[in-house]
């Protein structure tokens, strides 16, 4: 997935020396993991190069459909069940410089990056709006909410409930924004006057999602609350990501944009590691309309399993989903090639076709038969597609693309109507070309916004 397997073969042949000496010079490591001694040789040195790659981690348990799982050990998700320290062998990057990151949002995205960077030697202040939530995860290094049984990197200190001051700030590299985007705005009007301009620490955002009432994207609402400066130097990371994955130090790639591509490359040296690789770009706009509408599609995909249609059914809605969401970006001023990258194709695809998507599971339940208030009341987590569906729709209005997927979804979740006559409708249109991108003149959507930030298209 994340390296070819040939030369990956290779190299673990000239290593394979090299791995079992190391692992005989660390007293603390007494035997290997069982699943490596028990693989044939060339499979072994590669588990053993993954593994060591990937590193220990507190908590750990491969899913039993993982690929890498003949390579992983065994952990046991309770962080009372200790491993050998094997990252010795392959250490993290050193950050460089090493930073002072405040993550605002404590959920399980917030507290996922918070963990990935205290791994890194990164200093991490976690703010939560939540006392009892500070309290507790200073006391026990963990988050009473989300991925509750992940022990945190110790180089976390959680602050709040107040958002922190500008005494606190103005000491901070970066700031790291993990709050659903419908909370963005007010947040941003709280923190604005703790801003200093002059030194003003990098700002990430990695929220997915359109703001319901105004139809705006991440960049505007920056724009709109911290000015025009702010916005254009923001930093976004998208993509295929899913939280506890990444705690388990899972590979994963991710986009990360800016319309300052000095400030992605910024971003991605302090988030890049042997497992966790980071992409740069200079499309933000494509870049979060990407992340936001595949979670609309992911509720298609989950309905569509949800009523109980196969396999040839998901491709049709990953595959028409993403000739939709390019259609709608291009429309907006977007380039279309955003949408075949990670923060487009790789996300859409991974998370229409995971119970894990939160997203996915909304659609999944919806196709089961349960109503949307009740499936939101019980998620214990944001959905941003349900939401996003709703400022899509305007979107797509506006600018007069056909759109029929995320028309349906719009149309179940706020007219009510039934899933299965979502799915007839859909089918019974008429034939169409397969593929279209739509002309755009003066930038569209995108235009004005560059206009708003002072930037010509
Ligand atoms: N969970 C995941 O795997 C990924 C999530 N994301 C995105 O990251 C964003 C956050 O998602 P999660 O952390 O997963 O959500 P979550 O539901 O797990 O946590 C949301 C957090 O935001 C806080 N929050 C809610 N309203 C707030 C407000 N008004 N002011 C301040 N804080 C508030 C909550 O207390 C909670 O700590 C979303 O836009 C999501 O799409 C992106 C990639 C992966
Ligand atoms: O965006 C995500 C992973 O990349 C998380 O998806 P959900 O919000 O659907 O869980």
């Amino acid at each position: 997935m994340f390296m070819s397997r040939q030369p990956v073969l290779e190299s673990c042949l000239l290593q394979r020396l090299h791995v079992r000496t190391r692992y005989r010079m660390l007293s603390r490591f007494t035997s290997p993991p069982a699943q490596l001694q028990v693989l044939p040789s060339v499979t072994r040195c590669w588990g053993a190069r993954v593994y060591s790659c990937l590193g220990p981690r507190r908590s750990f348990a491969p899913p039993p459909s993982s690929p890498l799982t003949p390579f992983l050990p065994a952990r046991s998700i309770s962080s009372r069940v200790k491993y050998p320290t094997l990252t010795m062998l392959s250490p993290p990057r050193s950050p460089c410089p090493k930073s002072k990151v405040l993550v605002l949002g404590s959920g399980n995205f917030g507290s996922c990056l918070a963990d990935h960077l205290g791994d890194s030697e990164h200093q991490v202040y976690l703010w939560s709006r939540k006392q009892e939530f500070v309290d507790y995860f200073n006391a026990h290094h963990r988050n009473p909410d989300y991925l509750k049984d992940h022990e945190f990197s110790g180089n976390i200190h959680a602050v709040g409930p107040d958002i922190p001051d500008a005494d606190f700030i103005k000491d901070m590299d970066v700031i790291l924004f993990a709050i659903p985007t419908q909370a963005l705005r007010e947040n941003l009007i709280k923190l604005r006057p703790n801003l200093i301009l002059d030194r003003q620490p990098l700002l990430i955002f990695v929220n997915k999602g359109i703001e319901t009432d105004t139809q705006a994207l991440t960049l505007e609402i920056i724009a709109d609350t911290c000015g025009p400066e702010i916005a254009t130097r923001a930093t976004f990371i998208s993509g295929p990501s899913f939280a506890k994955e990444i705690v388990r130090r899972q590979p994963t790639s991710v986009s990360v944009a800016s319309l300052d591509e000095s400030q992605a490359q910024r971003a991605t040296e302090i988030f890049h590691q042997p497992w966790f690789r980071c992409y740069t770009g200079g499309d933000p706009i494509g870049l979060e309309l990407a992340g936001a509408l595949k979670n609309v599609y992911a509720i298609a995909a989950g309905m569509a399993d949800g009523l109980g249609f196969e396999s040839n059914t998901r491709a049709a809605i990953i595959t028409r989903g993403l000739a939709e969401m390019t259609r709608i970006g291009t429309a907006y001023g977007a380039s279309p090639l955003t949408f075949l990258g990670l923060a487009g194709v790789g996300d859409l695809f991974m998370t229409c076709s995971s119970p894990t998507s939160r997203n996915y599971t909304v659609g999944y339940r919806l196709g089961k038969g349960e109503k949307l208030e009740d499936i939101i009341a019980t998620l214990g987590s944001v959905a941003e597609g349900v939401t996003t569906a709703k400022g899509l729709k305007k979107i797509i209005d506006e600018l007069g693309v056909e759109a029929a997927i995320a028309t349906g979804i719009y149309e179940v979740l706020y007219e009510g109507k039934a899933v299965n006559d979502n799915v007839h409708e859909l089918m019974a249109r008429p034939p169409s070309r397969e593929l279209d991108l739509p002309q755009t003149s003066g930038g569209g959507h995108a235009g004005r916004l560059l206009a708003k930030l002072g930037r010509q298209t």
